[in-house]
Formats: structure tokens, sequence, C-alpha cells
């Protein structure tokens, strides 16, 4: 008989189950009881009842976690000072989509070797945003792969879609029976009416395959996740920072039915990709919300211990500790800066205490 399956598979290489993995890397009530305050705090920004800017902060992939324990470290120091002005959640991103490749993440390869091993990597995962979590700190993250949040998701205090998945159906439905407040980024090409269907799908019920926490393939049936909104992050034409952008964006949202709460990405198309570029964008985008724009429900910074990036691959032996492996990062000296200044110039501006 001629072979007409599994022509192009390698390998295939069962993983535990969910639950397996969060017996085995437990969560705390503690850490629960954290999560669950925190989503709140996030629920309440979201709904315009807290005043508080949320920035999500950090670098733009964790590759290292011992610099990644430090990073979180000093930020949650700056999130203790600048707490009644800001809810800084911690970016803990993992999975890396990419323009066509490249290394995929700390849970596809957590050895940056190439060596793939996912079941590391998932352990790794859990371990390191626990650490985060008893830093004091939520945790921020972009979910890639459908399968990963059974893996993650309870160590997780908001999720985003990111621009090259906005578009695609199997993650608005993940996003619809995701337990966290949860942002789609426009599209890289700039478009905007692909977030506003994605928050349409996700908030409403949805039946789609799924795997439950034991392993096992099932039909999974949501009720909806009402915490969705719009990233704004910029795209082939440029940046959509800028106030004009913002208004045109709220009423997109408001003549969709949709509530215009807006996060702003200062990074990606809208720093066009340059570090040096992202405080100047952090910056405008604090001046809208200070102005009384309160439709500007937060911002994100990808920010690190060294400025810039690093190519890779490389030796890991040979990486600058500190410095990202994909995306441009602002340091941690200029995150200091213009997140204090962010929380004298929110708290000066009256829009927050
Ligand atoms: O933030 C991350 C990157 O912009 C995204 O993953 C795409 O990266 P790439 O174009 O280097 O593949
Ligand atoms: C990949 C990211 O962003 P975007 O989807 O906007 O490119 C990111 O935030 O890491």
């Amino acid at each position: 008989m001629a072979q007409v399956t599994d022509l192009h598979i390698s390998s295939n290489i069962p993983l535990p189950a969910p639950a397996l993995l969060l017996s085995e890397v437990e969560r705390s009530a503690q850490q629960a009881e954290f999560i669950a305050e925190s989503r709140q705090h996030i629920r309440n920004i979201l709904n315009g009842e807290d005043h508080r800017m949320l920035l999500v902060c950090g670098p733009c992939s964790i590759h290292d976690t011992k610099a990644g324990i430090e990073y979180a470290q000093r930020l949650a120091e700056l999130a203790d000072e600048v707490k009644h002005q800001i809810y800084v959640v911690m970016r803990v991103y993992y999975e890396k989509p990419r323009t066509t490749i490249g290394w995929k993440g700390l849970i596809m390869d957590p050895k940056l070797d190439g060596s793939d091993n996912i079941p590391e990597g998932l352990r790794q995962a859990r371990h390191f945003l626990r650490e985060v979590i008893d830093c004091g700190l939520p945790t921020a993250t972009e979910l890639l792969d459908p399968i990963t949040p059974q893996y993650i998701a309870d160590l997780i205090s908001w999720s985003a879609v990111g621009a090259r998945t906005t578009e695609s159906q199997t993650h608005r439905q993940m996003a619809s029976g995701l337990s966290m407040p949860l942002g789609f980024k426009n599209t890289t090409t700039g478009d905007l009416t692909a977030p506003v269907n994605a928050i349409k799908a996700a908030t409403q019920k949805q039946t789609f395959l799924g795997v439950s926490e034991q392993g096992v393939a099932s039909a999974v049936t949501t009720s909806g996740n009402p915490d969705c909104h719009i990233i704004l992050r910029g795209g082939d034409d440029g940046p959509n920072y800028g106030a004009d952008d913002v208004a045109v964006t709220g009423r997109l949202l408001k003549r969709n039915g949709l509530q215009a709460s807006i996060m702003v990405d200062a990074s990606h198309a809208n720093c066009g990709k340059k570090y040096d570029r992202m405080p100047a964008v952090f910056r405008e985008i604090v001046r809208q919300r200070c102005a009384g724009n309160t439709q500007l429900i937060g911002a994100m910074l990808e920010s690190n211990l060294v400025a810039g990036n690093q190519s890779f691959p490389q030796p890991v032996t040979d990486l600058t500790y500190g410095q990202s492996i994909t995306d441009e990062c602002i340091d941690w000296d200029t995150t200091l800066q213009i997140v204090r200044e962010a929380a004298t110039a929110l708290k000066q501006s009256g829009v927050v205490g």
C-alpha cells in the first residue's frame, strides 16, 4: 500500500499530561490568590473602575532565567514605587511567532541549541512564572500554540494574541476560554478590523478541538472571555500610537458595540523596532493619558537589563548577560527613568492618585 501518512514527520514524542506537570510544579494557594487578585485589578482598569495605567513591561523573550529573575526583582521594586499610578505586569514571553524562522522561545527550545526539548521548556516555564509571582509581580505572556495554555495559563494574569495570529480562528477560540484578560494586537499590516472581529469572536461561546488536563484530545466548549481589548502596535504603514489613531480606534470599537479600551505597544512597528525610539513613543502615550484620554488604558514596553539585542544563534556561552536575543529592548536605567517620569506625570495630571 502506498504510504500516505507521516511522510514528513521525523518524530512524535508524547508530552506529559498538563495535570501531571501542574502537580509536579504546583501553584500554591497563596500564588492562586495573587493571580486572581491581579486579574481583577486588570479587569477593573479595562472597565474604567481603576484609573491607574496598566503597564506590560519586560523582555521581548525570556531565554536566560537567571537574568530574567534579576530583571523581575528590579521590576518588582519599581512596580511597588509607582503602584498608585501604574499597575505593572511583567512580560514573560515564552513563545515567539517568527516572520519566517528563528528561535521560537524557551518552551520550544529551552537549551537554545535546537534540541527542542518541549517537556523541559514547559517545566522551566512553570518554575520561572512561580518565581516571578513570588517577587510580587503579575505575569503577562503571548499565547501562541493553543495547547500551551493548559500547561501555564494558571500562572498568567494577562495574555496577548499577537499581530500574526489575531486573524486566526484557532486563537480566537482559544482566547474565548482563557480565564485572564487578553489583548489582541492589530495585524502586521496595521489592520484594525481583524482585532475588532477577534474581540467579537472571543467574547462569545465557542466549541472547538482541544486538549484536556489529562492530555486527551477533546471537544471544548467555552462561555466566552468578556475581558478582551485591542493593542495598537503599529503596522507596515508606520506607527499608530498618535492621538488621531487612538481616537479612530476608539470610534471603531464603539461603532462595533465594543468597549473602547485601548492598550498601546510602544515597541514593534510603533518604534520601528528601534529601542532608542521607544521612550518617545511611551512618553506620547502617557501624555495622551494625562490629557484625559480614558480609552487609553495601558502601554507595553520591551525592556531588559541591557539595551538593544544580540544576534542569535551563537554559542550560549558567548551571549551577553541580560540582553535580548529577539527584538531590541530598552535597558534598565531607561526603564526606571521613563516609568518614574510617567508615574509623576500621571499624579500631577490628577487622572490618578
Ligand atoms: O516580538 C517579536 C518579534 O517581533 C516577532 O516574534 C517576529 O520576529 P522576527 O521577525 O524576528 O521573526
Ligand atoms: C511578537 C510580539 O508582538 P507583535 O505580535 O506585535 O509582533 C511581541 O509582543 O513579542
